[in-house]
């Protein structure tokens, strides 16, 4: 669910097709292992005209659209360091594939808190999580914005409406409309739809070897439907669960392309047909999600729906004079947002486990003390399984299902930090790499190990609002801005992975290969490699419990 500018560093490395065809799938030089069928450079070398045309507009574009010089501006403050870029572009060829490695590097040079500068854009990178928290969290009235984006602005959200792109009073106002059914005491109320479908998962993967994903995608999507709608879909061949789906994959499909727009605001105007397709997507995607609205407003008002973030958006949404359209922009982005960070973050769970048997014979002796082995354990024994809490922590430390860096935040107002300026309309960018394996934070940051966090009781959500020196990992984001289905996520990790560790050992096949776990996908988000892993029974009982 992330979007906005960030998405240039992606884009960069990931989403420019060529890019990704000719250098992000190569194999190192030295590696043998790993042939190289899809690689031709004469096959990519036609794109280069089209590649220097693109930049060609795009510093014309900056030219005519570059803001004044900003050194009026500065006169309160120091410029922040940072490295020098090349003239229109800044630093943009400076990053490389990976970011947060750079940023990284730079934050050694530079200090915590530097900036750089992208197209017509200041960025300022801060890698140190006091730091952050001191801007976006104690200053956060000044740093809960979003920058300006075209396909989330005025494409996918015509208005600027939405939450995730939103800024202002009107976010204010969507994301408390969203907050009365995702805070923690809704997500408590939804238990038994989350439960149910936990126990779905585990069925569907008894005993079997294969790669979870599609099933951890399925049990997420039906989990937010259900929650934000009352309604599930029984089946992965379901025609509406499909056609959903694709909306969903194809819309932060098109954000891929926001971050150059939004850099080169030129290419905007260009005919590259893509306004026409993203702009039919969306009015697919809001017709379908218009048919759930109305459905589910006939139900309620004869009183046949169950507590769900719906009905408390019915309850709530004339306090603030939201309207319909509202609410329809507010799913898109909480099915987007929701879909797939939870999927990810269970893949990495599984994947770890299945690289520590160890882990998992501590796990599974904290299930058979606690619960047993006549029953699954729920959610009301979260208290009694603090390894279990443990790991899933850790993962989203580690692995950290939306990418190194986080969803950038903007400046309103000019700001001054320890000195320096920190001017209206900057986009302010964590280095989550940095924060979640600070060696000052963490000992052996590059170490999976859970053991770090078994005495942490509190949920990430209340270690997010409180001291930063107490904060578990900053994966969830920031202050106002803090992820709103953090209490969701955490519940459904939670469980899934206890449901899961109580009917399985994972396992790695006969003759297979463990999954990989410090490579990930290259993505908008950061998903691990493709694996495959059994699902072997623990015990004789398993089978029979699961089928109650
Ligand atoms: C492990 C799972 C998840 C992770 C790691 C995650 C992470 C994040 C992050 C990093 C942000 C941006 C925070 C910021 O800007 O500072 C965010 C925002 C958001 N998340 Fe999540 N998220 C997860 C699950 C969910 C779920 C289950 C939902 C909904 C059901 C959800 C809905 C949202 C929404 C709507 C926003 C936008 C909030 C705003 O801009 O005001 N997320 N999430």
């Amino acid at each position: 669910m992330p979007y906005l500018d960030w998405y240039l560093f992606h884009l960069m490395a990931n989403d420019w097709s060529w890019f990704r065809s000719t250098v992000a799938t190569r194999p190192h030089p030295k590696d043998k292992s790993r042939p190289d069928p899809h690689f031709s450079l004469s096959q990519h070398t036609t794109m280069i005209p089209t590649i220097l045309i693109t930049l060609f507009i795009a510093f014309i574009g900056y030219y005519f659209s570059a803001p004044a010089k900003e050194t009026d501006k500065l006169n309160n403050g120091k410029e922040l360091p940072g490295p020098i870029g090349i003239p229109y572009f800044g630093n943009i060829f400076q990053i490389g594939l990976h970011q947060y490695i750079s940023f990284s590097k730079w934050a050694q040079e530079y200090g915590p808190i530097f900036q750089i500068k992208l197209g017509v854009k200041r960025w300022v990178v801060v890698s140190d999580a006091a730091v952050a928290h001191e801007l976006m969290v104690k200053r956060g009235t000044n740093y809960s914005a979003r920058d300006h984006s075209f396909i989330m602005n005025e494409i996918v959200h015509p208005g600027s409406r939405g939450m995730l792109a939103s800024s202002g009073e009107y976010w204010r106002k969507i994301r408390k409309l969203a907050h009365n059914g995702l805070a923690q005491k809704p997500v408590e109320s939804y238990t038994p739809f989350i439960e149910n479908e936990s126990l779905e998962l585990v069925r569907s993967l008894y005993n079997s070897a294969l790669d979870p994903v599609i099933h951890f995608r399925l049990f997420t999507l039906n989990i937010i439907l259900t929650t934000v709608y009352a309604k599930r879909f029984e089946s992965p061949d379901d025609p509406t669960f499909l056609k959903l789906q694709s909306y969903i994959v194809d819309t932060i499909g098109f954000l891929g392309y926001d971050a150059i727009i939004n850099l080169f605001p030129i290419l905007r105007k260009l005919p590259l047909g893509l306004n026409k397709k993203a702009r039919h997507l969306m009015a697919n995607y809001f017709d379908l999600m218009k048919q759930f609205w109305d459905r589910f407003k006939e139900e309620h008002a004869r009183g046949e729906t169950k507590p769900c973030v719906a009905s408390h958006v019915i309850n709530h949404q004339d306090d603030d004079g939201l309207d319909d359209f509202d609410v329809h922009n507010m799913f898109i982005d909480v099915l987007g947002a929701g879909l797939d960070t939870t999927a990810i973050t269970l893949s990495w769970m599984i994947a770890l486990l299945a690289n520590h048997p160890e882990m998992q014979a501590r796990a599974h002796a904290e299930l058979d003390a606690a619960i047993g082995r006549d029953r699954l354990p729920t959610l009301a024994d979260q208290p009694n399984l603090p390894y279990i809490r443990a790991i899933l922590r850790e993962t989203l430390r580690y692995r950290p299902a939306t990418g190194w860096l986080s969803i950038p935040h903007q400046s309103v107002q000019d700001d001054l930090y320890e000195g320096h300026l920190i001017p209206a309309d900057t986009t302010v960018v964590a280095n989550v790499y940095a924060m979640n394996m600070d060696p000052r934070r963490y000992a052996k940051p590059e170490r999976f190990d859970p053991d770090r966090f078994l005495h942490v009781t509190e949920s990430s959500a209340a270690l997010a609002n409180g001291p930063i020196g107490k904060r578990d990992h900053v994966t969830f984001g920031w202050g106002r801005r803090l992820c709103v289905g953090v209490h969701l996520a955490e519940a459904e990790g939670f469980l899934s992975l206890a449901q899961l560790l109580w009917c399985y050992r994972i396992e790695v096949e006969k003759g297979g290969v463990p999954p990989v776990v410090n490579e990930w996908q290259l993505g908008i988000t950061m998903p691990p490699k493709p694996f495959r892993v059994k699902f072997a029974p623990r015990h004789e009982g398993v089978k029979e419990v699961i089928a109650k």
